[in-house]
């Protein structure tokens, strides 16, 4: 197995408890070295007490970091939706009516299509330094399209999302729709996904039928996720608590005993529901940005994702994420990274492997063309992933 040492990093941000990582903390080390062996991090230190390696790596006093976890995607889909863009900037109101437009040309779209789409927005996703993302289907919504959009994400995901109850299909009855996906959908779907979502918000599903769907995924062994409280006030947060759901995304509308409820659902021993806040697509829709500082606050645990999707936020970019959120939504630097490196990872539940730089996870890492992570948010909108480690090998 080829060892390679990465040596000469002016900051290493761990996010490893054992360097004194917390909420707030990065756990940051100046003068750092890493060792990657094969596809994990064999050790993490001081450059200066270092062992040697097979390959060498200087870093030259740049900034190394955990590769970004992007935990919510959507990225199986064919053609975009420029039009609706330009008439939303030019004043109209998003609307979840949209999804249909994508639906219809994603049914029109072979598989090589399809996988060639995923694969432009994951390379370009990894040019920008996320190296382990989520997607989900949902521009599917028959058993035949959305199974295919499944099998189609799982050959690049490190998550894959069923999302059958994204939106009613044209021209189909809302329960009877709802029946089909917690049935004949979710029997074909389940070997190829690991979490079941609903977009329960006025116009898609409502509580009702969320938790139909939600329960239905329990029981087939699915963890839970809901797009909540996106275009208004609604149930998605509370019912993503109540029924111990691994994330709620979106959280733009949320009162203050919603945010204490999510806060409290990691006070006790089970894991709790993160709140995952989506900048990019709060901005691209016109919508207020989710209170991430509130939610931080109160103490609940908040990841970042891009929600890359071509109606509401077409960006792959995780640094204009982070950057956005410190500076629009008054997050630390480090607050912001944590979010969408481990915050990410907890909300995938894949934390005991990605989202830190530390022995035996992982080896994804990404290098900035900067001294420290916090050019991120000071140089907003500059390419700074210089080079990306996954698994172990050089990708960028
Ligand atoms: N809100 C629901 N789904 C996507 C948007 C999908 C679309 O408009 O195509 C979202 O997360 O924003
Ligand atoms: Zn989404």
């Amino acid at each position: 197995m080829t060892s390679l040492l990465i040596t000469g990093i002016g900051e290493l941000t761990t996010n490893d408890e054992a360097h004194g990582a917390d909420a707030g903390d990065l756990g940051r080390l100046r003068d750092a070295a890493v060792v990657v062996e094969g596809d994990r991090v064999a050790w993490v230190g001081a450059s200066a007490s270092a062992p040697a390696a097979d390959e060498r790596f200087d870093a030259d006093g740049r900034a190394v970091l955990p590769g970004w976890v992007d935990s919510h995607t959507h990225m199986v889909f064919a053609g975009d939706r420029t039009d609706e863009f330009e008439a939303r900037m030019a004043g109209e109101a998003y609307a979840a009516g949209g999804i249909n437009v994508t639906v219809d040309a994603t049914r029109a779209a072979s598989d090589d299509e399809l996988l060639a789409g995923l694969d432009r927005l994951a390379d370009e996703a990894l040019r920008g330094g996320t190296t382990a993302f989520e997607t989900k289907t949902g521009y599917g919504l028959t058993v035949e399209d959305e199974v295919r959009s499944a099998r189609i994400a799982s050959t690049r995901a490190d998550s894959v999302t069923f999302l059958g109850a994204h939106l009613v299909p044209a021209g189909s009855d809302a329960d009877e729709y709802v029946s089909l996906v917690c049935g004949e959908m979710l029997e074909a779907v389940a070997p190829l996904v690991d979490s079941i979502d609903v977009f329960c918000e006025r116009g898609a599903f409502d509580e009702a039928q969320s938790r139909r769907v939600l329960e239905a995924g329990r029981d087939a062994g699915l963890a839970l996720r809901v797009h909540g409280n996106q275009l208004g006030e609604g149930p998605g947060v509370r019912l993503a608590v109540e029924l111990g759901a691994q994330s709620v995304d979106h959280v733009a509308f949320v009162s203050s005993d919603e945010i204490a409820m999510l806060a409290e659902s990691w006070k006790t021993d089970a894991r709790g529901t993160v709140a995952t806040v989506l900048p990019a697509c709060d901005l691209s829709t016109r919508m207020p940005l989710a209170p991430a500082r509130d939610l931080l606050d109160a103490g609940a645990v908040v990841a970042i994702a891009s929600n890359a999707n071509p109606g509401t936020s077409y960006t792959t970019s995780m640094g204009f994420c982070v950057a956005t959120a410190v500076l629009q939504m008054r997050l630390t630097v480090a607050e912001a990274v944590r979010a969408a490196t481990l915050g990410g990872a907890i909300a995938l539940g894949l934390d005991g492997e990605i989202g830190r730089v530390r022995v035996g996870d992982r080896a994804d890492l990404q290098m900035l063309d900067a001294p420290s992570v916090t050019h991120l948010a000071y140089r907003p909108g500059v390419p700074l992933t210089s080079a990306v480690w996954q698994r172990g090998q050089r990708v960028v």
